[in-house]
């Protein structure tokens, strides 16, 4: 008939794993002083399993184990907390039912004390047997239950042991199967602890690291993980950072690290998780890169946008940007604008007598003789074919007329090789309420006086 007790005795047994195990010196010890100290010839340490009552220790005889039906211990343990005590076992019928125990059939007297574990589960017994019919003194009984109590401690201690190889499989499996590796180092920097993945990252053994420092490990990488290190004892904070070091095969790497102080029964030491995060960085120096490369065309697409590929002067497209910018801070701001309007002369007769591509060489040399006579501030564009613009922000009439002659001038002055050059300027300055048609049209108008009153001169809008 089975017990509410049973379940908890049968798991505490298998977890105790217990059963069917070897001789044990401690409790062949205790066996041997229970019958000396009781004066039977008998003594077992016995656990009750599920079908058989199975013995630890033997002092007398040896008994492997009997079964269940058989097995006075069964009923000891019903009543946990006391002694069980048959001074006759013909004649009590309290164990009448039992089969008689293969092996135990001379037995007349038991005494039985049961085994409990911390929870109050009881286990088995520490019991004697004599052959003949007998009373156990009441010291005999009290000896008993001191030994019993030795027993006792000897299972919670095997407890114990269990649960502490347990805890270490568990926390061996778990350090050397993660993706990370683990450290941890004493006061003087040398490592104590390493888990698996750290050795197979450096191809060393245990032996190789445990006791040296980062100086013999790492050389290259060494000092920065020094002054981490440090930092993180001599705060006892925390510190996340991503660490950078060669690997045997010269990869370069990064780690993810978490270092930390930690309390040791030898003092603080310093422990350390990292991840490596290789990969990872290298996506982003290949993303930022890739941004940065994005952003260099995006920027020289813009440039050539603006750019005339000729003469390397802005072009039309930025004139037209850049005069409504102007155009808008003078009538905001009052700040005066001029603009001029510069053709080449005669350039088809150029073209004409030297071919279209010295052409383009004169128009590359005009272009240069016209940026060097304009302030960094002034914008020089290419127009049109052989025409250019000059936007003069904060230059009134006379200011642009300056202008105007000095590139005038640079120009018919510039020793040409094939013929000389000229240029005709028409300029026309802002007034208030001008748009950007209405001052375009008032520059083109006085080049085209310019051009009209002989070329390689300057003439203005309005006019003097
Ligand atoms: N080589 C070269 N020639 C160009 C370029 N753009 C325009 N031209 C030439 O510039 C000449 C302009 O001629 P026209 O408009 O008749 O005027 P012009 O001969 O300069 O005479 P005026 O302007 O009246 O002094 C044409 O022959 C165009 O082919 C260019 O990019 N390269």
């Amino acid at each position: 008939m089975t017990h509410p007790d049973d379940a908890q005795r049968l798991q505490a047994l298998s977890e105790l794993q217990i059963l069917d195990s070897g001789v044990e010196a401690a409790y062949e010890d205790i066996v041997a002083l229970a019958c000396q100290l009781t004066r039977a010839p008998v003594a077992f340490i016995t656990l009750a399993d599920r079908q058989r009552l199975w013995f630890k220790a033997c002092q007398g005889m040896t008994v492997a184990e009997v079964p269940a039906d058989a097995s006075l211990c069964h009923l000891a343990i019903r009543t946990p907390r006391q002694p069980f005590l048959v001074e006759d076992l013909q004649r009590d019928p309290r164990v009448s039912h039992l089969r008689a125990a293969p092996g135990l059939e001379r037995m007349r007297a038991y005494l039985g004390i049961p085994l409990l574990d911390r929870h109050g589960v009881a286990l088995g017994t520490l019991c004697v047997m004599d052959d003949r019919v007998r009373r156990f003194e009441a010291a005999q009984v009290d000896n008993l239950q001191r030994l019993a109590r030795q027993v006792i401690i000897l299972l919670q201690q095997r407890e114990t042991l269990r649960q502490l190889e347990e805890l270490d499989i568990n926390f061996s499996a778990f350090m050397n199967n993660g993706p990370f590796i683990a450290y941890i180092k004493d006061r003087d920097w040398r490592y104590r602890y390493v888990n698996e993945p750290f050795l197979q990252q450096l191809e060393l053994t245990r032996d190789e690291v445990l006791g040296q420092d980062d100086f013999t490990i790492w050389p290259e990488a060494a000092p920065r993980f020094r002054q981490v290190d440090e930092q993180v004892m001599n705060e006892l904070k925390p510190s996340r950072l991503v660490e950078r070091m060669t690997a045997p095969d010269g990869r370069r790497l990064f780690w993810q690290s978490y270092k930390f102080p930690l309390v040791t029964r030898q003092g603080i030491a310093l422990a350390g998780l990292s991840v490596d995060v290789t990969e990872h960085i290298e996506q982003q120096h290949m993303l930022e890169a890739s941004q940065r490369q994005l952003l260099d065309m995006m920027q020289a697409a813009e440039q050539r946008s603006v750019t005339d590929a000729l003469t390397g002067l802005f072009n039309r497209r930025a004139f037209d940007l850049r005069l409504a910018e102007h155009l808008r801070r003078a009538e905001d701001q009052g700040t005066p604008l001029s603009m001029l309007l510069i053709d080449v002369d005669h350039f088809k007769t150029y073209n004409d007598a030297f071919g279209h591509q010295a052409g383009d060489t004169a128009l590359q040399t005009v272009s240069q003789l016209l940026l060097q006579s304009c302030r960094d501030n002034d914008a020089c564009f290419r127009y049109g074919g052989e025409e250019f613009a000059i936007l003069l922000s904060g230059a009134d009439l006379t200011a642009a007329h300056l202008v105007a002659e000095r590139c005038r001038a640079a120009v018919a002055n510039h020793a040409w090789s094939r013929r000389a050059v000229t240029l005709s300027v028409g300029i026309a300055t802002y007034r208030t309420g001008m748009d950007a048609y209405t001052l375009t049209e008032g520059a083109d108008r006085a080049l085209y006086a310019a051009k009209n009153a002989g070329r390689n001169r300057i003439a203005a809008e309005p006019g003097p």
